[in-house]
């Protein structure tokens, strides 16, 4: 196996006395996508918000391609690492077009000479299959799935080597969210970037995820690839949250409705 591109040692992280994520190790290599699944509080989104540099861990490491990560990151160590949320609006400007905020990125971040920034957010939008007409107007008049679009173009069109993306299709129809598990799918395999998925949906771990992590009361209790993971769960947490799920609905790998 590839060297991990991000490595998780020993986080934890307590919200005033209160310790919620402890001694959690992960990794993540590049190209895979790993599923954070566990019931609601469980530390999942505490996770993220940590490897993303939202918040200060009280102990511990984390590592991008071999070197520290901390709350205070250079410009390029925060363009490495993006994070995609449920709601697409945290993501996105409301005020500003996508194409706008994707153009002010590519600046900032001096990804493209002035000439070719254009470019650089078209190529971003096609890989998102969102069309500049519709990056071109306001977030609030897309379609959840367009925008949850929008909110991936705006993490990749930063070249990042990692995307966390916290329940990335809760808040879209069931009939979009198959198309946004394969976007993620077809950036892991044409771009290698590595994903950390956080979701209480176990058929979509199934369906996208390469490797699984089952977190019980901020600890990681089961940790191995999906298909082994979902077949023979080896703790008791993890057969209790497959038996609160009666029947796994079935993602297709057919065209978008
Ligand atoms: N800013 C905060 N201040 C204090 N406590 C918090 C804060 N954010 C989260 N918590 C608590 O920390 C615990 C873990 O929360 P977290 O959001 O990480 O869990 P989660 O597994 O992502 O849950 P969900 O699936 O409901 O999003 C919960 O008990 C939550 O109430």
């Amino acid at each position: 196996m590839s060297a991990p591109l991000l490595e998780v040692t020993g986080l934890r992280v307590a919200y005033g006395d209160r310790i919620v994520v402890r001694d959690v190790d992960l990794s993540v290599a590049p190209g895979e996508i790993v599923g954070l699944v566990g019931e609601s509080g469980s530390g999942k989104t505490t996770i993220g918000r940590a490897v993303a540099g939202f918040l200060t861990p009280d102990d511990g490491r984390i590592e991008l391609g071999g070197n520290p990560l901390t709350q205070r990151r250079s410009l390029a160590e925060r363009r490495s690492v993006q994070m995609v949320f449920q709601d697409p609006y945290l993501s996105l400007n409301p005020r500003l077009s996508a194409w706008n905020t994707l153009r002010e990125l590519v600046r900032v971040h001096d990804l493209a000479p002035r000439n070719l920034i254009d470019e650089h957010v078209r190529q971003a939008l096609s890989e998102v299959a969102l069309t500049e007409e519709l990056a071109r107007v306001r977030p609030g008049r897309l379609s959840g799935g367009q925008r949850q679009r929008a909110a991936i173009a705006r993490a990749t069109v930063l070249r990042p080597r990692l995307i966390i993306a916290d329940e990335p299709t809760s808040a879209l129809d069931v009939s979009v969210q198959a198309s946004i598990l394969r976007l993620f799918a077809s950036l892991r395999d044409e771009q290698g970037m590595g994903f950390l998925i956080i979701s209480h949906d176990l058929a979509l771990v199934r369906f996208l995820c390469d490797r699984v992590l089952v977190l019980q009361d901020g600890q990681v209790v089961e940790n191995g690839p999906v298909a082994e993971v979902l077949a023979e769960p080896k703790h008791a947490y993890t057969r209790r949250l497959l038996d609160a799920v009666p029947r796994l609905p079935t993602y297709t790998r057919g065209q978008d409705s």
